[in-house]
């Protein structure tokens, strides 16, 4: 009885929330899908794959235009395509926090630099910036050397196969930003330890994209009682358990010579040390100075390793199943690595991937058309102007990076593949390409990324010719935090002849 009525309460209450009592908001006189009191436009989003997720969405700035609201429940959620109106929202400097999907990672990153907001995330990007100086990711330019080399190696032993191009290259980054952020190497261990954390670290992704994918394991309370959920807790055991082992080795063994180069970097640039520092030690040396703690340490590391290797092996996947379709792209990339190495056969220093314009090039023209993150969202948590419209605190925004690189007014025909975009100075907004986002929350690790995917691309096109399964076929996408193919993508990667 009580049951029942505290039921009918419950339900009035939803209403007149809903109905009766909702704040009016500039927001719903925007153009968006039809829309139901209560529910929104929530109907038409239930059953639907993130394939179907992923079409809607290209398809519905066609119908309303680039600027329009889609409405869940209570959730309003603006979708914005105008480069300025882009601007405006990347470059707030208040509005800098991000939405729920990011919320699933939480128990593995904590609230580390990608997910804090606030004093939280401030302080932790004034910690964070200097670990990305350049002299450190020069450093690192011996990793990325070593980690291509391998790949060519792994490569040349598949050779004349198709090759499922992620499952490799996955491998690579997340071997170079192991070492690069922990010190550690994971490629030739066969410790049950770096195995399981292998494995785990791969599924963890995957595991938190599932749960994405199915609303009904949004509520923890659901989620932590399924299959899924357990496996979660377990991987998440696994990771943690190796990342502080590291963190705690790696502590006892930082000395007063790493300690006095980290801190005078400029002045050690071309120093070589005997261990080579990782991210890792840089954070040590703050927790020394008290501005950091073990906990954020642990989130920094995590955060690294899960924003550093996913990013960088969606976009090379995608970078050389493009490559393969376009032999005309792979020859010049060729001619402009002979040019620099001549006939030796050594692997590119940082000054030689400096000098590698035209590849920077196709890299942009990739992450154009094929950006490893598709959206980014921001959480409004004060009221601003977006031009003529008042945008109320409480509303998400979406800023659709996948569809806005495609537009043809801003890139002449945008579907296809031309590095030479890039090469001759084509003016356009700065917020009409942004792969790594902009204003204060852009990506800390562009530079580590690109030098990373230069190293990898030009050691691949210096050895080997590559070759579609299939020439012209695009793969299917689908909606998630990182752009994902449905389908494998197979190359073929057939040995050159150095010389
Ligand atoms: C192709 C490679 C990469 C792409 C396309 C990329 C893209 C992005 C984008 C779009 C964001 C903003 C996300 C948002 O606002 O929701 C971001 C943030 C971030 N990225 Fe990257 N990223 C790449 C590689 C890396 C690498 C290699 C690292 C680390 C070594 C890294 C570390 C981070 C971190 C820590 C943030 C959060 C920054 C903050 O909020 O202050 N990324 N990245």
């Amino acid at each position: 009885m009580f049951l029942q009525i505290g039921l009918a309460v419950l339900i009035a209450f939803v209403i007149w929330k809903f109905m009766f009592n909702e704040e009016e908001n500039p927001l719903d006189q925007l153009p968006g899908p039809p829309k139901w009191p209560i529910v929104g436009s929530a109907l038409m989003f239930i059953g639907m794959s993130h394939i179907d997720l992923f079409n809607l969405l290209l398809d519905f700035p066609k119908k309303y235009g680039y600027r329009y609201m889609v409405k869940v429940f209570g959730r309003r959620v603006l979708h914005i395509y105008n480069v300025a109106d882009i601007e405006i929202v990347l470059s707030h400097s208040k509005n800098i926090t991000k939405t729920m999907p990011y919320s699933f990672l939480e128990p593995w990153l904590g609230t580390g630099l990608l997910i804090s907001t606030g004093n939280k995330w401030h302080q932790r990007r004034k910690i964070i910036t200097p670990t990305f100086h350049f002299n450190i990711l020069k450093n690192f330019s011996k990793v990325f050397e070593k980690k291509s080399r391998d790949l060519v190696h792994r490569l040349k032993k598949m050779s004349g196969e198709y090759v499922d191009v992620f499952s490799v290259i996955s491998d690579f980054t997340l071997y170079t930003i192991c070492e690069t952020a922990m010190g550690t190497q994971l490629d030739f261990d066969n410790s049950t330890s770096t195995i399981e954390y292998k494995e785990s670290i791969k599924q963890i992704g995957n595991q938190v994209v599932n749960r994405l994918a199915k609303f009904w394991l949004h509520a923890d309370v659901v989620f932590y009682h399924t299959t899924l959920g357990k496996q979660f807790v377990k991987c998440l055991k696994i990771v943690q358990t190796f990342a502080d082992n590291v963190i705690v080795e790696r502590k006892n063994n930082i000395n007063q010579e790493d300690s006095s180069l980290i801190q005078n970097l400029d002045e050690h640039a071309d120093k070589e040390t005997k261990k080579r520092l990782a991210f890792l030690d840089l954070l040590i040396v703050a927790e020394n100075k008290g501005k950091i703690n073990m906990e954020g340490i642990r989130e920094e590391v995590n955060t690294f390793m899960f924003e550093g290797h996913d990013t960088t092996a969606m976009a090379l996947t995608y970078g050389l199943m493009l490559l393969a379709d376009h032999e005309e792209v792979q020859a010049k990339i060729y001619e402009e690595c002979k040019a620099i190495f001549g006939d030796s056969e050594r692997t590119p220093s940082w000054s030689d991937l400096t000098e590698m314009k035209y590849l920077e090039a196709t890299i942009k023209e990739i992450l154009r058309l094929y950006p490893s993150v598709p959206f980014i969202g921001r959480q409004v948590t004060e009221d601003f102007m977006l031009d003529d419209l008042p945008v109320k605190r409480g509303v998400e925004i979406l800023v659709p990076i996948y569809d806005m690189h495609r537009r043809e007014d801003i890139y002449p025909e945008a579907e296809a593949f031309k590095p030479e975009r890039f090469l001759y100075g084509e003016v356009r907004h700065p917020y009409a390409y942004i792969p790594f986002s902009a204003g204060p929350r852009n990506c800390i690790g562009q530079r580590f990324a690109m030098q990373e995917m230069k190293c990898a691309l030009s050691e691949i096109c210096r050895n080997f010719r590559l070759v579609p399964k299939m020439k012209g076929v695009r793969p299917t996408l689908k909606a998630d935090i990182i752009l994902r193919s449905i389908d494998p993508i197979y190359v073929k990667f057939l040995p050159r002849q150095l010389k």
